[in-house]
């Protein structure tokens, strides 16, 4: 067949089956998404099928032909690119210079210009605009993703394999996303994508295939299925996608944040003037523009980066500009965005990750000494309590998949009965049941009286779980909302882009 065959994979990591006996196929033309819960083995596939994984056993086929694909170079020279969760590019250099990196067969003068032009032209092609010149650091993640893409465009794949491209997205991105896919799938590009969120596998894919605990439960025609029959094959049993929210039993004011003033990396200030305050028992949402000022806040809130006027309480106790252990001991607790980088080591073990915030504490650690046995007890209540799937708590945190390295994380952050919680992106990369999971635990946590800023991009999140919506850009509280069901899109677009509500509420009256 004209496409990619994968026949018989199986792929095994000491006494983890990632892959077992997986078959696998794509068409030129075709968006085909692959589905599976957390942990079910499929980065560990097209891994394999970009040549970044040997399989234990099981071939490729390229195009009826049979490929040995002994490194990504292969893969790229039989026209497969992939583009990961994390991009691989350099951000010191420019967005010309990635494009080459790699290539072999350069000549010694680099004809820049010529470069450029290419590049230019593929970008104005599928609508992917990006300055050459940039360097990578200055791209949004959005931008940084065109890059990724275009990289692989410039090295002649044919055939594409996103991972989960739209978890780091906006909507707005997504949908441009959304759109410049389907134009490379009319143009004859086959484009295997990764993705947890069933509507966009609903609405942008031809084909579906499913694995469950690295198998494969069957591939099926998108136009013959439904998210709910989706979610059955995933899980090998039916699901309730709705949660249950109780009515809000708002106590005394706990997180008191005034005024504050917060600079960026570069030296600009990133947060102006603001003021929030959130209830016992209470969710504060935050929707807005990714690089609105959001990863300083929750930085600045939480002891991480200093703030340069105002004030943050949490019961009275003032902590402003207080080392991150005061706000850890008042009980505050930050779940980031980025798990790899900031929320775990990833070259710990489970156990070591899972002690972070009370290493120093009894029974955990007595005087200078760590107790090994307390420690392993703590990791193996949270591997039970959070559904975390590793073999032991001795595991490295490095060989973890997403969603239980947000397990993980999660776990860790909630089970001392924290008074705030700062959690951003928390269902970022999770699978359906996962994604459900965190939420009821957001909400668990709320109704047993913790004071919750929740930021995401996700509105569908946002609403379900506010009690109050807040809204930022470019660093500052456009507005906060009472009922977040009763938002508008059009009127949270124009307080995303910049319009304090008040008025917009003037306009309407
Ligand atoms: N390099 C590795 N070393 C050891 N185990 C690994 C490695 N890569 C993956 N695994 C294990 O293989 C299994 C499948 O992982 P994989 O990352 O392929 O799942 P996934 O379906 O992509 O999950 P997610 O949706 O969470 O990203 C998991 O149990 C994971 O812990």
């Amino acid at each position: 067949m004209s496409g990619v065959e994968m026949k018989g994979i199986t792929k095994t990591f000491g006494s983890v089956i990632a892959n077992q006996k997986v078959d696998f196929d794509l068409k030129y033309g075709e968006i085909h998404a692959l589905l599976g819960e957390n942990g079910a083995g499929k980065s560990t596939l097209m891994n394999i099928l970009y040549g970044l994984y040997l399989p234990d056993s099981g071939n490729i086929f390229i195009n009826g032909q049979k490929c040995d694909f002994r490194s990504p170079f292969d893969a790229i020279r039989a026209g497969i690119g992939m583009v990961h969760q994390h991009f691989m590019l350099i951000p010191g250099q420019t967005v010309w210079e990635n494009m080459i990196l790699g290539l072999n067969n350069l000549p010694q003068i680099l004809p820049k210009q010529e470069i450029k032009r290419q590049i230019m032209e593929l970008s104005e092609k599928y609508c992917l605009q990006i300055d050459p010149m940039s360097f990578v650091w200055q791209l949004s993640i959005g931008e940084q993703q065109r890059v990724a893409i275009l990289q692989m465009l410039y090295r002649k794949a044919k055939l594409l394999i996103l991972d989960e491209p739209t978890a780091v997205l906006t909507p707005q991105e997504s949908q441009n996303l959304f759109k410049m896919l389907a134009f490379m799938a009319s143009e004859g590009y086959g484009i295997i994508f990764i993705s947890h969120k069933l509507d966009e596998v609903m609405r942008l894919s031809h084909r579906v295939t499913i694995l469950r605990k690295g198998e494969k439960v069957g591939s099926v025609l998108t136009c013959e299925t439904t998210k709910e029959k989706l979610a059955e094959m995933m899980m090998g049993q039916k699901f309730v996608f709705s949660i249950q929210k109780q009515p809000k039993l708002s106590g005394p004011l706990v997180f008191d944040v005034e005024n504050i003033q917060v600079r960026g990396d570069r030296g600009f200030q990133v947060i102006r003037d603001l003021s929030l305050q959130i209830h016992q028992g209470e969710v504060l949402g935050m929707a807005g523009v990714a690089g609105n000022g959001q990863q300083e806040l929750c930085e600045a809130l939480s002891g991480l980066r200093r703030i340069e006027s105002g004030k943050i309480k949490i019961n009275q106790h003032e902590l402003t500009n207080r080392p991150p252990r005061h706000f850890i001991n008042k009980g505050l607790r930050y779940i980031p965005a980025d798990r790899r980088g900031v929320g775990l080591i990833p070259n710990m073990m489970v156990d070591e990750n899972a002690i972070l915030k009370k290493y120093w504490k009894n029974p955990i650690s007595k005087g200078s000494l760590i107790n090994w046995y307390e420690v392993d007890q703590y990791a193996r209540y949270l591997i039970r309590k959070f559904y975390i799937a590793v073999p032991h708590s001795r595991y490295p945190v490095k060989n973890l998949s997403g969603g239980n390295l947000q397990k993980l994380m999660l776990g860790r952050e909630l089970s001392d009965s924290p008074q705030v919680i700062i959690a951003m992106h928390p269902t970022w990369g999770l699978d359906v049941a996962a994604t459900k999971f965190v939420r009821e635990q957001i909400l668990k946590e709320r109704d047993r009286g913790a004071s919750v800023l929740l930021i995401s991009e996700d509105i569908e999140e946002l609403v379900a779980l506010s009690d109050r919506l807040a809204v930022i850009c470019k660093g500052e509280i456009m507005g906060i909302v009472d009922q977040p069901q009763e938002i508008t899109p059009e009127v949270l677009g124009l307080m995303m882009a910049g319009t304090p509500l008040k008025n917009i509420q003037k306009v309407s009256a």
